[in-house]
């Protein structure tokens, strides 16, 4: 206990300063490390794959900033690209080229989009997704999975994953009763059930949302044959089908999840990557839908630093070097981490079971299959809280929840990832 306080005696003494003024002490509650139950280690820098805390403690870092920084810490191309564009000003609350560079990107990449709108956040984008699939449809509710997060907006945030699942909240005092009652949530990648609530409520479904790989009840990938169901019953019954790809767009492939499974869903909600480590969310889809949007239609929509000019430059930076062949690069990468994690439980024989999806990369500790919400809380989250303790005294900086998965980037070399592997052993044994 001694030892562990000097290691991290000024992350210690920093949250203690910042709990008075901070609520929680943090800005998101998946950063108060809670559920792992130690003080949240504060980072002073990062670089490539690493990050170094405010005692100088190093660490390989799989969060990654929860996604966005596909091509690791301060990428010299990025923040070249952030203080070149810095100089000329940080936001005009005007037009600038960067957002149409960008908007020519996402059209190119993302299969289905063929309109896009910039916003700031992931919340923002799914929320305002949302409404326009109301005002599209004409129609009240919208279906969600149990276990699915997207963003903090009062409709999605029932029956939520990510830090609602962390923490253990199944809904949000302040969230209304009236509001609550469109969610509908049925389980993820049970499409009998989905068929279910489109034979009762269909005619007043108005979207159905969804991350195609599940990436906040730790990964979950779609089971064969769910998205092509939701596509052909969103067609049955005239839903809005909505790919929240904030997590997995510009991550799992070039052309995303939609390209790597081959659905179109009307519209996409996108974050993340695209910002490059930048606040950043985008929402798209049929022209025939988005320009409902103002001021083209009456959907209202707005926002003062949406398309910010430095938010723009860092993912434009970013996705120029994301190639097709970066994506396979990655992909491997994570199909190592994966392999090697796998041999380790098994040698040790621990209950376990990995879900990977190119670099998502998730360790459940649970001995059975993982394809729903139900099943990832089978995980035992004690044991990966002791686990999490381990491998940050390894020098490997996870997310802090058994609910969330890990992200590689371009950054982590062979010899990180092989160290990884070797810290991964030498917990799995201590547990
Ligand atoms: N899965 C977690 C996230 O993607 C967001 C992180 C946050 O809530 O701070």
């Amino acid at each position: 206990m001694k030892k562990i306080k000097k290691k991290f005696e000024r992350s210690i003494r920093h949250f203690q300063e910042a709990v008075k003024i901070i609520p929680g002490g943090v800005n998101s509650p998946v950063r108060a490390f809670k559920s792992v139950k130690m003080n949240p280690v504060y980072i002073g820098q990062g670089k490539g794959s690493r990050v170094v805390d405010v005692d100088g403690n190093e660490y390989i870092d799989y969060i990654c900033s929860w996604g966005p920084l596909i091509l690791g810490h301060a990428n010299p191309t990025v923040v070249q690209a952030i203080k070149d564009t810095a100089e000329k000003g940080t936001s005009f609350g005007a037009p600038t080229e960067l957002e149409t560079q960008m908007a020519q990107m996402v059209v190119e990449r993302m299969p289905s989009v063929e309109v896009v709108r910039m916003v700031n956040s992931g919340t923002e984008a799914t929320m305002s997704a949302l409404r326009l699939a109301r005002a599209y449809t004409k129609r009240k509710k919208i279906l969600k999975f149990e276990g699915s997060y997207h963003g903090h907006s009062d409709s999605l945030l029932i029956k939520a994953g990510s830090g609602v699942a962390t923490l253990g909240l199944p809904d949000s005092p302040g969230v209304l009763e009236q509001t609550a009652e469109h969610t509908l949530t049925v389980p993820y990648n049970d499409l009998e059930s989905v068929a279910l609530a489109c034979e009762k409520f269909g005619d007043d479904i108005a979207a159905i949302i969804l991350e195609p790989i599940a990436g906040n009840m730790g990964v979950v990938p779609p089971a064969p044959g769910f998205l092509e169901g939701l596509r052909s019953l969103s067609d049955q019954y005239g839903i809005v089908l909505i790919f929240d790809e904030v997590m997995t767009g510009f991550r799992v492939g070039y052309h995303s999840a939609q390209g790597l499974y081959h659905i179109t869903p009307d519209l996409t909600t996108m974050g993340k990557v695209i910002g490059g480590g930048l606040p950043v969310g985008a929402y798209g889809g049929k022209r025939e839908i988005m320009e409902m949007v103002a001021p083209v239609g009456p959907v209202y929509q707005a926002g003062t630093l949406s398309g910010n000019p430095l938010a723009m430059a860092a993912g434009i930076a970013t996705l120029e070097q994301m190639t097709p062949e970066a994506y396979d690069e990655l992909d491997q990468k994570g199909a190592r981490l994966a392999e090697g994690i796998r041999q380790n439980a098994e040698e040790i024989g621990i209950p376990y079971h990995i879900n990977r999806v190119g670099s998502m990369v998730c360790l459940f500790f649970t001995g059975e299959k993982v394809i729903s919400y139900d099943q990832a809380k089978m995980a035992d989250t004690e044991r990966f809280a002791k686990y999490f303790r381990l491998m940050l005294e390894e020098g490997v900086f996870l997310p802090p929840s058994q609910f969330e998965g890990m992200f590689v980037s371009t950054s982590h070399s062979d010899e990180e990832i092989a160290r990884t592997i070797e810290a991964n052993r030498n917990a799995l044994k201590q547990l």
